[in-house]
């Protein structure tokens, strides 16, 4: 992509109403725009940072055995009237009529709408476990929506929902679920730690958080340092494999770790000083399991083997994509401005023209535009007739791995300079040699 030909409004100035890290930097670095309180739209280069954590999110869902579907965000009030939450959910929730007068409301979570889809055409435990799920937006009449896309009114989210004949089904999904989470985050270049949590008006009798370490947090978190060793699963996961699957749940929930509201002072005190970690924390994922909560009442029902109805025992399973940039930007940036995980950047190189206008160096960085882009690196080409010093401090900000630098001096002598942005490690590279070295 040639920057003359594509929209990245940058600001020079830090806006006034960014209190942490990564609102500033998503600001600054033409990601975001405030439309209202707690609403945002995403610029492009932010677009393309919310496809790719998206994209990994969808591809640890269906590896665990969830299938995507789509549900609308506008939905009738009758649903919710049947598992009593219309009335319980309270201010958070947007209401809505139509032209009829009919009440609608904006979804902030799908549980009723997804056991009704269920409820349609599932009859049988021989077509168990199931698990549906989608990334939709949603909205939450926050009280005081702030810190950007990290609190947000209308805010992205992935949720997925699982039916199971009893509680050892239901159980072994909100495992294939934890341990997906544990590989998702990983993936985006973050450590979340599972923490027993509170369930809230999600409702049920187990739930962990996923939280990320980072002094900006929300929640205040205890737990044992061993989380910061543990291994996380691989590719090679075998998300059939019940007892595998059990046995990394049981890894990852030994060790203590709580949020506050689930903080026993007694097993924390046991812990040997040098064992505990007590740190502010990003809330990135939160599971559930709720049993018949919203099965009973809105009557989805299967015929088990013993051929009697049973209301199907569910647990539902979210993590937010639009919370997760700002999350990642919290534990990865520098003075500069934001750094890139390369699984998320929105580019993978900034190719860095200095001299935009001079022959050789126009004709070098075309030429290194098209061998990088052949090598399948996607490029943000800065070919504007900014000033170097201006150039360099843009590419810091949006926070790309690999800076690509043309100057007169290197062209002369065949060479460019290339700069690892995590590390700040610059070194030169013949220009042939360039996309092997990005490595
Ligand atoms: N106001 C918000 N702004 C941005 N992200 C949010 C907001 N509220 C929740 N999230 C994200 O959405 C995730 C799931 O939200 S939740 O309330 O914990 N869980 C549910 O709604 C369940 N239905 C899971 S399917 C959270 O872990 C968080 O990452």
């Amino acid at each position: 992509m040639r920057l003359s030909r594509y929209f990245l409004p940058i600001l020079k100035e830090t806006p006034r109403e960014a209190e942490i890290v990564s609102h500033r930097l998503m600001l600054r670095a033409g990601m975001i725009r405030q439309q209202g309180a707690g609403s945002f739209s995403w610029l492009p280069l932010g677009k393309r940072v919310l496809d790719k954590v998206c994209q990994i999110v969808r591809e640890e869902q269906n590896r665990a055995g969830a299938l995507e579907i789509l549900m609308p965000t506008i939905q009738s009030a009758d649903l919710w009237r049947e598992s009593g939450r219309y009335d319980d959910y309270g201010k958070e929730m947007l209401r809505i009529k139509d032209r009829h007068e009919r009440d609608m409301l904006f979804g902030p979570t799908n549980e009723e709408m997804v056991t009704e889809i269920f409820r349609s055409y599932v009859k049988s435990y021989k077509d168990l476990p199931l698990n549906l799920y989608h990334i939709q937006w949603k909205f939450r009449d926050e009280v005081r929506p702030r810190f950007g896309v990290m609190r947000s009114r209308e805010f992205l989210m992935k949720d997925a929902y699982s039916f199971d004949l009893d509680y050892e089904g239901a159980k072994a999904a909100y495992n294939r679920m934890f341990v997906s989470y544990l590989r998702t985050f990983t993936r985006m270049g973050l450590k979340a730690i599972p923490m027993r949590a509170d369930t809230g008006p999600i409702g049920g009798d187990l739930s962990h958080e996923f939280i990320i370490l980072a002094d900006t947090g929300e929640s205040q978190v205890f737990c044992d340092r061993e989380f910061l060793e543990l291994s996380v699963p691989g590719e090679d996961t075998d998300f059939a494999n019940d007892a595998e699957i059990g046995g990394i749940v049981k890894q990852w929930t030994t060790p203590y770790a709580a949020t506050e509201e689930m903080h026993d002072e007694a097993a924390w005190g046991a812990l040997p000083e040098a064992e505990r970690l007590s740190a502010r924390g990003i809330e990135v994922g939160h599971i559930f399991h709720f049993g018949e909560k919203y099965s009973k009442p809105m009557g989805a029902k299967v015929a088990g083997p013993d051929g009697k109805d049973h209301f199907v025992s569910m647990g539902s399973y979210g993590i937010g994509p639009s919370r997760l940039i700002a999350a990642i930007i919290e534990a990865s940036h520098d003075e500069n401005g934001i750094i890139w995980p390369e699984a998320v950047a929105p580019f993978d190189v900034a190719l860095i023209n200095m001299k935009a206008g001079d022959a050789e160096c126009d004709r070098a960085c075309d030429e290194l535009y098209r061998e990088l882009s052949a090598a399948g690196h996607d490029v943000l080409y800065d070919d504007t007739d900014q000033r170097p010093g201006g150039k360099f401090a843009s590419a810091d900000l949006i926070g790309l791995p690999w800076q690509v630098i043309i100057g007169p001096r290197g062209v002369a002598v065949g060479e460019a300079e290339i700069k690892r942005r995590r590390s700040g490690e610059r070194f030169t590279a013949p220009l042939a040699e360039v996309a092997r070295r990005l490595s």
